[in-house]
């Protein structure tokens, strides 16, 4: 039908789903997802053990989007796999956010997720943390090969990376080559938040979030046309893949935007943790409007369709 979205050979009723992260962290909130008018769900990035996660306040919300330092509070990876193994994928896929603090714990993740054997995809959050003093996983290219080499000799399934934004052509070439270099990673979701941005509050005179002085990833307005970009590098890069979009939908104009930009399906965080699961409905809705206006049959004439001047 109009809204129908396929990845990995799997049909979705429809391209949206919750950003990892938000509102995914426990069964009531997954089963609000599963629930509401997305087209699938993906969990909150999960460790070996159950996290508490960083001192609140540690997410804040502007009129332009969201500022957070969670500190990957969850509830430990055998929790999201028990969900996905009674989740009803009749309904609507399911995805696996992974976040190990360490190869290792990757590792012992994937073998377990593996032995499993749901029908849930696996998505590696790639910003997940690297030795002190080096950056991120994401930004540190030697280890985000070394993760990709053991995680595709440990893991023998499709499964897709969940990247930070790059800003510098050098690196959206660098990235895709090694993404390039490993055919299992069959898809690729842009963006997450934009790292260590500072929101002050005038008023108090302060920062307005607790961990890390004030520094967190943003989300929303701040970010869409940095997810656009990361969107089309990769899908002009990487044409065996497939790319999840996120970053700034608010409206189902941005979905149109990221679909035009290459992405396959489209992801919804700050937004979605400020208006509820509702949104999917609203936010669908209005894609179907827009599409129905400009004369598409379905999303897949839109993919990747960007014009350049
Ligand atoms: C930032 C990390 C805590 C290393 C990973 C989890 C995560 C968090 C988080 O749990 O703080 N927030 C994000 O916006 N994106 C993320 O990937």
């Amino acid at each position: 039908s109009l809204l129908s979205a396929s990845l990995l050979g799997i049909d979705f009723a429809n391209p949206l789903l919750n950003a990892s992260g938000v509102y995914c962290r426990d069964v009531a909130e997954l089963d609000a997802l599963a629930a509401s008018a997305a087209g699938s769900l993906v969990t909150k990035s999960c460790t070996l053990l159950a996290r508490e996660g960083n001192p609140e306040p540690r997410y804040y919300a502007t009129p332009l989007g969201s500022i957070n330092s969670m500190g990957l509070p969850n509830a430990g990876y055998q929790y999201y796999l028990a969900y996905a193994q009674q989740h009803d994928y009749a309904a609507k896929p399911l995805f696996l956010s992974v976040a190990g603090l360490s190869l290792a714990d990757n590792l012992t993740m994937l073998a377990a997720i593996r032995a499993a054997d749901t029908p849930a995809i696996v998505e590696l959050n790639l910003s997940c943390p690297n030795v002190p003093g080096k950056p991120q996983i994401g930004y540190d290219f030697a280890a985000m090969t070394a993760m990709l080499e053991a995680v595709t000799q440990a893991y023998d399934r499709p499964f897709g990376v969940k990247l930070p934004p790059y800003f510098d052509i050098a690196h959206f070439d660098e990235a895709a080559a090694i993404l390039n270099r490993f055919p299992q990673v069959a898809f690729v979701t842009c963006i997450n938040s934009i790292g260590n941005a500072l929101i002050i509050d005038v008023e108090a005179e302060s920062v307005v979030i607790k961990p890390k002085d004030g520094f967190g990833g943003i989300g929303g307005d701040y970010v869409l046309p940095t997810a656009l970009a990361n969107v089309n590098a990769f899908y002009r890069r990487c044409p065996a893949k497939q790319i999840i979009g996120c970053g700034g939908v608010t409206r189902g104009e941005h979905i149109f935007m990221h679909l035009l930009a290459g992405a396959s399906l489209v992801q919804v965080g700050t937004a979605l943790y400020e208006e509820g699961p509702g949104i999917f409905a609203r936010l669908n809705d209005e894609l179907a409007e827009l599409l129905t206006r400009k004369g598409y049959r379905g999303i897949e004439e839109v993919r990747g369709k960007l014009r350049t001047l």
